[in-house]
């Protein structure tokens, strides 16, 4: 099984170079001033139990890496980007190309199989960070990360299973799951909070409180779409304590993978795909979620007028919700 990473970015970079490190075979795809870092001296891999430079091949493009019968292709762009590189896949890729949606959000899947037969999706527990180019941080050790899968939208089969045991050879927990959406809805869940954490912050008491209003209006919402949701407290017993936060020197300022878009001023972020997806959900159902619209449109105004995290203080977004 040989791996292409399209989108080799935080979490992309590191699955990548330690895959790489793991023995197997891989092609990362990134892009800009990233791209050449790591063309001109390697990916360098920087965790809590030291640092490494990794010489992976990279590549700017799909076309470029190459897609071989045999290669399974790992999405781990943000999902605003899933479009274009989906539709830069397919030009190079047979149908059949096993794609790995290692991604947040519930709708990169969908996606993925208008256009290829055979779709995974990934639970993403693994804190990482991406804030210069040619450099990946890894939060947690000696585990960095759970990623679970499953076949999209349901089930589990060979590939299913040797993805889970590839990832665990590179150092990850893994298991095949049949219902693997499930649990993406729970992180969906957890991951409203993202764009609050890159507006405000999450450490006032006002912050604490948008976060709770978006996740508790994601739940209703989810609940009365009628979707499947993995409980909490299974999600909690699932992660127990697998992931560690020991002291890292040299750690960046990290937060969570939306405030790290503000961090970088990518000019985009994810909140279209996250809160979005409650926004959706809520209107096709004919419910309300003025939380996540709120905090959707105030994130990605944020993002693309290039503002620095923490730009926009929670009481205020707390008192236009109130009006
Ligand atoms: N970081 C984290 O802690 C976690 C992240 N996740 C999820 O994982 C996914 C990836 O996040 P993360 O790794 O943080 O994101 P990053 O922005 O760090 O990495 C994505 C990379 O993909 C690049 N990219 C996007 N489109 C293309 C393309 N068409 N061709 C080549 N490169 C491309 C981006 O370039 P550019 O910078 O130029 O946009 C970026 O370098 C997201 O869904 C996120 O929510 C899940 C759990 C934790
Ligand atoms: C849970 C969290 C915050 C871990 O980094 C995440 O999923 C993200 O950054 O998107």
């Amino acid at each position: 099984m040989a791996f292409v990473i399209y989108g080799a970015g935080a979490i992309g970079g590191i699955l990548g170079a330690r895959l790489h490190l793991a023995g197997f075979d891989v092609r990362l795809i990134a892009r800009g001033a990233h791209l050449d870092a790591i063309r001109a001296g390697g990916l360098r891999l920087e965790s809590p139990e030291g640092a490494t430079t990794v010489p992976v091949p990279a590549y700017g493009s799909p076309a470029e890496a190459g897609v071989e019968p045999g290669d399974v292709v790992v999405l781990t762009m943000k999902g605003q980007d899933t479009p274009a590189a989906l539709d830069a896949l397919r030009a190079v890729a047979e149908p059949s190309t096993p794609v790995v949606c290692l991604q947040n959000g519930v709708a990169n899947e969908r996606l993925a199989l208008r256009l290829f037969a055979n779709v995974y999706g990934v639970c993403v527990m693994f804190p990482a960070t991406h804030l210069e180019p040619g450099v990946v941080q890894a939060r947690s050790a000696p585990v960095p990360g759970i990623l679970d899968l499953g076949r999209y939208p349901s089930g589990v089969d060979e590939t299913a299973r040797s993805l889970a045991a590839a990832f665990e050879k590179a150092g990850f927990v893994a298991e095949p799951r049949p219902d693997i959406m499930a649990w993406k809805y729970r992180k969906l869940v957890m991951n409203l909070a993202n764009a609050v954490s890159a507006l405000s912050g999450l450490d006032g008491d006002d912050a604490v409180r948008l976060a709770e209003l978006v996740r508790d209006e994601g739940e209703t919402v989810l609940a009365a779409a009628g979707i499947d949701v993995v409980d909490a407290e299974t999600d909690e017993a699932r992660r127990a304590d697998i992931l560690q936060m020991p002291p890292f020197p040299g750690r960046g300022p990290g937060g969570g993978s939306s405030m790290q878009s503000l961090l970088r001023g990518t000019g985009s972020i994810e909140a279209d795909q996250l809160n979005g997806e409650i926004v959706l959900l809520a209107r096709l159902h004919g419910l309300p979620a003025p939380a996540n619209e709120l905090v959707r449109q105030r994130a990605v105004a944020a993002a693309r007028d290039r503002l620095p995290p923490g730009s926009v203080p929670a009481a205020e977004l707390l008192a236009e919700l109130r009006r």
